[in-house]
């Protein structure tokens, strides 16, 4: 579905951000995008967007390139920025304003999931704490059923049950059609909600796998229970060691996303080699 082919970006006046990435995404899945600050995932998602173009390479999405932005790439694409203006209309009347540029927008599905998540449909988009302009957003963008939705920082000014929703309601609006892209700080948000996680680190995708590849192939336990011969990272914590090990049994195991994530951004990346 998406498919980024030795995709090189960088702001005007700034060293490249991504350098020859190469990134092949299918529909069916929840991704998690994971990088420090400032490692590039906003801009990665405006790309796939069509929002920025690349500097070199080439950005296709069901085969459009996105930077053309054709309106037959657009209504199969919801894109929720990490910061948004609304504008002064309440919900009802933002989708009547603008559910028909997406041609399988469910309105039933809207108006089920705003009061799921506790938002009524006429208050004014503009008066609506940042927390519940989130919640109409994601609810818009679920509700549109596009093939593509993309969400930066979705669950940033989320509370703790409107964080549990969120990966309810998402977990149960994935198809075969639909690809989803999450992008957060918060690892611990995407916990029982993605399927394939995505390391976005020194200007490329150093990992793209699924939670039950990475499962099957890495042992994350106590030291007390690692694979001794085949520690790749640990990690101190109040009560003793975190450990990532060969996992030698290929018995799948819970995978420790925040674990992972510090072993790649500190440079452990003897972790990523049983993922190749
Ligand atoms: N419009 C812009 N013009 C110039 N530089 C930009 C622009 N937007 C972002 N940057 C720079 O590009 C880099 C990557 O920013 P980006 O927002 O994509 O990172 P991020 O991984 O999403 O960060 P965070 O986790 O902090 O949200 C940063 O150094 C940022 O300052």
């Amino acid at each position: 579905m998406i498919e980024l082919t030795n995709l090189s970006f960088g702001y005007s006046k700034k060293p490249l951000l991504f350098w020859n990435l190469n990134l092949n995404l299918e529909a069916g899945h929840i991704y998690g995008l994971l990088g420090k600050n400032g490692a590039g995932k906003s801009t990665l998602l405006k790309n796939i967007a069509g929002l920025v173009f690349p500097t070199e390479g080439v950005c296709k999405v069901n085969g459009h390139n996105a930077a053309k932005r054709l309106p037959s790439f657009l209504q199969e694409l919801f894109f929720i920025p990490e910061e948004m203006e609304l504008p002064s209309l309440s919900g009802k009347e933002f989708v009547r304003r603008t559910a028909h540029f997406y041609p399988k927008f469910d309105h039933a599905q809207f108006y089920k999931v705003l009061a799921e998540f506790d938002v009524s449909p006429d208050a004014n988009l503009n008066q609506l704490s940042f927390g519940q302009q989130k919640k109409v957003m994601i609810t818009f963008g679920l509700a549109s059923n596009t093939s593509l939705l993309i969400m930066d920082e979705p669950t940033n000014g989320l509370d703790i049950p409107s964080k549990v929703q969120f990966r309810r309601i998402m977990a149960s609006s994935i198809t075969e059609d639909r690809c989803m892209i999450i992008s957060t700080h918060q690892v611990r948000d995407l916990d029982s909600l993605i399927d394939t996680l995505l390391v976005l680190h020194k200007k490329e995708i150093v990992l793209n796998k699924s939670l039950d590849d990475i499962g099957e192939r890495l042992l994350f336990s106590t030291s007390g229970n690692a694979n001794k011969d085949g520690v790749l990272y640990t990690a101190s914590n109040a009560i003793g060691n975190n450990t990532i090990s060969i996992n030698n049994h290929g018995h799948h195991n819970k995978v420790d996303m925040e674990l992972l994530f510090n072993a790649i951004i500190d440079d452990y990346t003897t972790v990523l080699e049983p993922l190749k």
